[in-house]
């Protein structure tokens, strides 16, 4: 080591004055005190290291002195190392994009997408709504990249109030409040050290959270609360949002050059709706594996159930079906799953033979009511996709997941549902 720091060849060395090897080294200091120097930072050539002196006595005499070098970036490795220990958290990934089902164009181009953004360093902003598999993705691009064997740290910026997050996110130091732990505490970004940050609904994030967010992003280093000491971290960021940020941006709810600075890799998940049949293939999935937990026989589809499942909207999207399935596996004792097995999972009950057990005459006013209102919002949600598609009503009808006879019938009024299949 001591040749790799000093440019000596031992042999060349043994001999000579050590302030001629190393001359910053100070052994001889120790020869006149005899106290041992623990943990001093040096430099040496180019290479910052920490020095431990240590004075070797003979019958109480210091007789000559023995000088350790450590590297100082193993030694920063190894104390992340024992700080993620010590908050002894999962901090995993869990998801690879093997885990990520689908067939349908839209979810295949974005795996495309996200698996070349596996391989790079940069900031990934994840658009999608709500349920899409957001954090799916994040967890499989963590996996697939040089980072794998890192911490994975998720957090969700909308489910805590700005002080907790803030104290999450960078930590604190002993005393920081009232209440702050002994010892203090260390952010979800040092323990990411090394590996990856999920920042999920980073569009929540209040604009003094976004600032330090920010600040982080571009020095590499943070500070705990209440500290005055910089700590270096190598965190890469995946954001997540089911908002739009540049219209946030826009609207002066979202810093400008935080969006510049998280946004270089774009990654947008198609909502279900716009996955056509992996509606039918994520379902059958869940339903076996569902199934399988609860140890009872497999269960089928029949065609109906899946025409209805392929017209819902899934607002709630993949997570919501996933419910769906559970909620169908626990009640549905039949092997066959009907399309009334279906719609009483959504909760839409609507039909009279579907009706809602204990509804008397007054309930049917309350479901004659909320039809009315989901009419409106369909047709509502019908007329933007037209908009969107110029006014192609096959390929609106593509996107909504519903025959063009459905979209046709909806878009005159009638609240009927298509029960012909025929498109
Ligand atoms: N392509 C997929 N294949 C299998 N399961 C999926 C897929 N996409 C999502 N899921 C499942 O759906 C659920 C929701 O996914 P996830 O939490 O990743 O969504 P999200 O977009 O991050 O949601 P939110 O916006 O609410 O945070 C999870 O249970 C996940 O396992």
């Amino acid at each position: 080591m001591a040749e790799k720091l000093s440019g000596w060849r031992a042999g060349d060395a043994i001999g000579r004055p050590v302030t001629e090897v190393i001359p910053n080294a100070q052994c001889h200091t120790l020869l006149k005190t005899g106290k041992p120097e623990l943990g001093e930072l040096l430099d040496i050539g180019n290479t910052r290291v920490v020095a431990n002196r240590v004075p070797i006595i003979v019958d109480g005499r210091t007789v000559g002195v023995v000088t350790t070098f450590q590297n100082i970036s193993s030694l920063q490795s190894l104390e992340h190392k024992v700080r993620r220990r010590l908050a002894g958290r999962g901090h995993v990934a869990k998801y690879t994009f093997a885990d990520i089902l689908g067939e349908s164009p839209a979810l295949k181009e974005a795996v495309r997408l996200a698996r070349e953004y596996a391989s790079v360093q940069s900031t990934v902003l994840i658009h999608g709504e709500t349920g899409s598999g957001k954090e799916m993705f994040a967890h499989a691009i963590h996996l697939a990249g040089p980072r794998q064997d890192g911490p994975f740290v998720a957090v969700n910026c909308a489910a805590l109030p700005e002080n907790l997050l803030e104290s999450e996110l960078f930590g604190y130091a002993e005393g920081a409040f009232t209440g702050a732990r002994k010892g203090g505490k260390p952010g979800l970004f040092e323990l990411a050290h090394e590996g990856t940050i999920f920042l999920d609904e980073i569009g929540e994030m209040s604009p003094r959270l976004q600032a330090r967010v920010l600040r982080v992003l571009e020095e590499g280093e943070i500070m705990r609360l209440g500290d005055d000491r910089i700590i270096p971290v190598n965190v890469r960021v995946i954001a997540a949002t089911h908002r739009n940020l540049a219209q946030m941006v826009k609207e002066q709810s979202f810093r400008e050059d935080l969006y510049y600075r998280i946004n270089v890799l774009n990654l947008e998940i198609p909502p279900l709706r716009e996955r056509g049949a992996d509606v039918l293939l994520l379902a059958e999935h869940f339903l076996q594996e569902f199934c399988r937990q609860l140890q009872r026989p497999a269960v089928n589809l029949t065609p109906e159930a899946a025409r209805e499942l392929l017209q819902y909207r899934w607002p709630g999207n993949v997570r919501e079906l996933r419910n769906c399935m559970e909620r169908l596996s626990l009640r549905c004792h039949d092997t066959n799953i009907s399309a009334a097995d279906v719609r009483q999972a959504l909760g839409l009950a609507t039909t009279p033979e579907a009706g809602i057990p204990g509804e008397g005459a007054a309930g049917e006013g309350r479901l004659e009511r909320l039809a009315g209102q989901v009419n409106i919002l369909e047709r509502g949600l019908i007329m933007r996709v037209l908009a969107e598609t110029g006014g192609n009503k096959a390929e609106a009808a593509r996107r909504l997941g519903v025959s063009r006879t459905t979209l046709w019938r909806k878009l005159k009024g009638e609240n009927e549902i298509d029960k012909t299949g025929k498109s």
